[in-house]
């Protein structure tokens, strides 16, 4: 297995530029292959999980041009929901891409054709029974391959009737993103009501945004319901800049936070729809000093203080701030993140266990976990358990004066390929 060793990190400063947002990138591309006309897309994440829906969206019969360096596609879009009906069984792997498998799942019920869904075997402990019995309230014909509510999945295109339909919101908000992107194009009006609380509200705050850019408006009573006008086509958007990942920005601006020095990242801002930004007021709590602007926010060292917050909001970034409480006084409690244990790995589990080799006390609740800095951070080896942010936010270990072993690091591709290697650029 390949290992990465960090030495300690004296300083942070200096600039990153963003690779796009995932969330954005995957959302884009779907919405821009279904549409009418061509979309340019300009700063696509290049990365696992966006190579996964490309490739769908290629043997679906869609036409692009992807520049050399993957960050701009121009897309043709459909101008209707996918037809291969002519072309017999498509097996679509997606690897671990929630942001493919989910979103797919839905827009494949849209049309016509014969369509197997697969991916790598972590995907099928990921559930997805929830979206598969939303969409068979609309008349959709899915059936399971493997364990009934998870991957693999069999989706025999019928199309859509739309109606009034319930999903349960508290495990991802992916299947209510997956349904929303779906309803314009059923037959009938959808209206979605929402069982459960509704987690990750942000990403659903995403999805409205993009659906909009695309020509479709939804109607939401307090993301408690949703009512989508059926019949009809989103509308290619000439061009269509991804803004940043604000996930990925989370590394960075915790390294500013943390060392001496500040960094700052461009391509997100005050103005981001992103809700993974709010990560920085996360860190101004803890004491950092955060400067934001139109399209950058800077982190800058401040005494870093334990903070007790409910994380719902940010799944993503929170794990970023379980390491940056390595380096805070007083005991870090992240609530509220119980869809840690059904996301690349069981997270809770992972990042507790990791936290013990470096020498925090971690208390690992059902949905919770709290971390209190060890007096001397002690070097370790850190499993990342095929998951790429905690391959990358491990690394933040390294500002502490001890080095740290990174197991794995290659695993930072599902969503930033060159991680430590920009990390490298503003690290003395
Ligand atoms: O919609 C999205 O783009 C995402 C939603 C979140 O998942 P959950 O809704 O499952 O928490 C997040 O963790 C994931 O990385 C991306
Ligand atoms: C949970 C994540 O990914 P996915 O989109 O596969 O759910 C993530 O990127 O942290």
């Amino acid at each position: 297995m390949e290992q990465l060793l960090l030495n300690p990190i004296a300083k942070v400063d200096g600039e990153i530029n963003l690779p796009g947002s995932k969330s954005l990138s995957n959302r884009a591309l779907l919405l821009a292959a279904l549409a009418k006309g061509t979309t340019t897309l300009t700063n696509l994440l290049d990365s696992d999980d966006i190579r996964h829906m490309l490739t769908a969206l290629k043997q679906l019969g869609v036409s692009y041009q992807l520049s050399d360096d993957k960050k701009q596609c121009v897309v043709e879009g459909l101008g209707h929901a996918f037809d291969t009906k002519d072309q017999g069984q498509i097996e679509l792997f997606l690897g671990n891409a929630g942001t493919a498998m989910r979103p797919l799942c839905a827009a494949l019920c849209l049309g016509q054709g014969d369509y197997v869904l697969t991916g790598e075997p972590r995907m099928f402990e990921r559930p997805i029974g929830s979206l598969v019995d939303s969409l068979q309230q609309a008349g959709a014909d899915i059936s399971y391959l493997g364990n009934e509510d998870y991957p693999p999945l069999n989706i025999k295109g019928t199309g859509l009737k739309g109606g009034t339909i319930k999903i349960d919101g508290s495990v991802s908000s992916q299947f209510l993103t997956a349904f929303l992107m779906a309803a314009p194009m059923s037959q009938e009006d959808t209206t979605i009501e929402i069982v459960g609380e509704l987690v990750s509200k942000p990403y659903i705050k995403i999805t409205l945004q993009i659906m909009k850019d695309f020509g479709v408006d939804v109607v939401t009573e307090d993301y408690q319901s949703f009512v989508v006008k059926g019949g009809q086509t989103y509308t290619a958007v000439e061009q269509y800049l991804v803004e940043g990942d604000a996930s990925s920005a989370s590394y960075f601006l915790a390294a500013g936070a943390i060392a001496g020095g500040s960094v700052k990242v461009t391509g997100i801002g005050k103005k981001s729809v992103q809700g993974d930004t709010q990560f920085a007021t996360v860190l101004e709590a803890m004491g950092a000093k955060i400067e934001w602007g139109d399209d950058y926010i800077k982190a800058s060292k401040g005494e870093l203080k334990a903070v007790d917050m409910d994380m719902n909001h940010i799944p993503d970034a929170a794990m970023t701030i379980a390491v940056a409480a390595l380096f805070a006084t007083g005991t870090t409690k992240i609530t509220n993140v119980y869809n840690w244990r059904v996301k690349e790995t069981d997270r809770l589990f992972a990042m507790a266990t990791e936290l013990r080799k470096v020498g925090a006390t971690v208390v690992e609740g059902h949905d919770f976990i709290e971390v209190t800095a060890p007096e001397k951070i002690i070097h370790a080896e850190i499993d990342t358990y095929d998951d790429h942010r905690i391959a990358m936010c491990f690394s933040l270990v390294a500002l502490s004066g001890t080095p740290v072993t990174i197991n794995d690091p290659k695993c930072t591709s599902k969503t930033f390929p060159d991680y430590f290697d920009k990390l490298a650029l503003v690290t003395r």
